[in-house]
């Protein structure tokens, strides 16, 4: 069987409604980050579906013993929030999956070129086997700060295929670089629009991730 990236845009309706919110340029930077928080919590919900390891049990509820579905807790799960945009996604990731460790990344585009560069890299020097890894990265843009993550993640034991990206915004020409470098990835996003500007902004996109979370 060939390996595809599989890009998922959940149509929900208040995934819809987040997005709008965030989109508008006249949304203040609190409510901004509300938006993303709302949008993290659902697209975090939506990913982890056939994603999360669970396990057949038996539980005895006050009546009866019954067969119960959990998660299972040996299957190490990870977030990894590119900074800065990701970490608006971060804390309702976390909420949705308290028992992940957290690992951050912190990469910036140089301006002119676009291109990103690595100044903080939490990652550890291996993962375990099996470790699902959560990627919280609002915008792919030209795809090079995803393509970036990616590369320092594989490098360190992590298997594509065990690995989700969420997302608000996807552009094509992120999405054709995972495609080639990442087949089995899977992307959940809330969009995904129709192309990238000279200056690397999608448009029509929701302009800057990080400043308009931190008010920057
Ligand atoms: O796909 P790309 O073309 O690489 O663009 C996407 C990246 O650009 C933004 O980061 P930025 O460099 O603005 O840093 P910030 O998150 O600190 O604002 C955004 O948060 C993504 O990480
Ligand atoms: O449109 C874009 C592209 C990259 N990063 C952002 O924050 N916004
Ligand atoms: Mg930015």
């Amino acid at each position: 069987m060939t390996l595809q990236l599989r890009v998922y845009v959940p149509p929900h309706p208040l995934i819809q409604h987040w997005l709008g919110v965030a989109r508008d340029a006249d949304t203040p930077s609190v409510l901004f980050k509300s938006a993303m928080t709302e949008l993290g919590r659902w697209l975090t919900y939506e990913a982890v579906r056939e994603w999360l390891p669970t396990e057949e049990l038996t539980v005895q509820t006050p009546l009866a013993t019954c067969p119960a579905t959990m998660i299972n807790p040996t299957v190490p799960i990870a977030i990894v929030p590119i900074l800065r945009a990701g970490l608006a996604l971060l804390e309702p990731a976390q909420t949705v999956l308290p028992i992940a460790s957290i690992y951050h990344l912190g990469l910036v585009r140089n301006e002119e070129t676009l291109e990103a560069s690595c100044y903080l890299n939490k990652l550890p020097a291996q993962f375990p086997p099996g470790t699902r890894v959560l990627i919280t990265e609002p915008m792919l843009a030209t795809g090079g700060s995803i393509t970036m993550a990616m590369s320092e993640l594989t490098k360190r034991g992590v298997d594509p295929a065990l690995t989700r990206i969420i997302s608000i915004v996807a552009a094509p020409p992120a999405l054709q670089k995972l495609s080639v470098a990442y087949p089995g990835l899977v992307v959940y996003t809330a969009t995904i629009d129709e192309g990238v500007n000279s200056q690397g902004f999608i448009v029509p996109g929701l302009g800057d991730a990080g400043d308009r979370t931190f008010g920057t």
